[in-house]
């Protein structure tokens, strides 16, 4: 289990990657800051864009991992506010699911692609806890108090559609997710070269 980086022109892609569903264990945390904390820092990244592989952007949390002493050592907390605070653009590119730790790390970016066959959501409520690395406050400054409470408190799984309708992502694709990232980082760049 790893985060791995790759370049596209100048765009680091980072893919989150942890069969079956990506879960947010306690070594892909670890894996997720060094890539992200090094892509961050070498100028030749103009851009980042974070991915899953096997179809999945993330579930989560590793639930296998409740109860064990490692869950805190590197927390999505620190990580999120590092991708927030990212002075690059930062693009997540959503399939599959993207739900819990894994939506509060998408929302943590500073745009989101999904495919549109992608779900979102913060399910912690059916496991009898609450979204904890962000999700119930960058939730509702994107989509408001009212259907970010709805989303919070029904844990359910909004489809990409929805998604888009309601604020949670800013485009929705019908294939090739993260070339489709890459390509809005590469606009939001010139957009931000034309300004200057
Ligand atoms: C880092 C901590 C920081 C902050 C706190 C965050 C908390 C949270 O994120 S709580 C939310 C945790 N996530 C969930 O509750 C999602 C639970 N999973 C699902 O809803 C579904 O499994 C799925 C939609 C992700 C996939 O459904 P489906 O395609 O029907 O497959 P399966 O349900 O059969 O699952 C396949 C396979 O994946 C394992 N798995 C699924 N989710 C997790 C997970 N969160 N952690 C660890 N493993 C997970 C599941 O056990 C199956 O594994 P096996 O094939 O080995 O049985």
């Amino acid at each position: 289990m790893a985060a791995t980086r790759r370049l596209s022109h100048s765009v680091a892609v980072i893919t989150i990657n942890h069969p079956p569903v990506n879960a947010l264990s306690h070594s892909l945390r670890r894996s997720i800051a060094k890539e992200f904390g090094d892509a961050s820092k070498d100028s030749s990244i103009e851009a980042i864009v974070l991915c899953g592989a096997n179809g999945n952007f993330c579930a989560g949390a590793d639930i296998k991992e409740f109860g064990s002493s490692t869950l805190d050592s590197v927390s999505l907390n620190n990580i999120n506010d590092a991708v927030e605070r990212c002075q690059k653009p930062v693009v997540a590119a959503i399939e599959g699911v993207a739900l819990g730790g894994g939506l509060e790390l998408a929302l943590s970016c500073h745009y989101r692609v999904a495919n549109v066959q992608a779900r979102v959501g913060l399910p912690e409520v059916l496991i009898g806890i609450l979204p904890a690395a962000g999700g119930t406050q960058r939730l509702p400054r994107l989509i408001g108090i009212p259907a970010a409470l709805d989303m919070i408190v029904r844990g359910r799984h909004v489809p990409a559609t929805e998604a888009l309708q309601l604020g949670v992502v800013d485009e929705v694709v019908k294939a090739n997710t993260i070339d489709a990232a890459i390509q809005l980082a590469r606009k939001v760049l010139g957009e931000k070269y034309n300004h200057h």
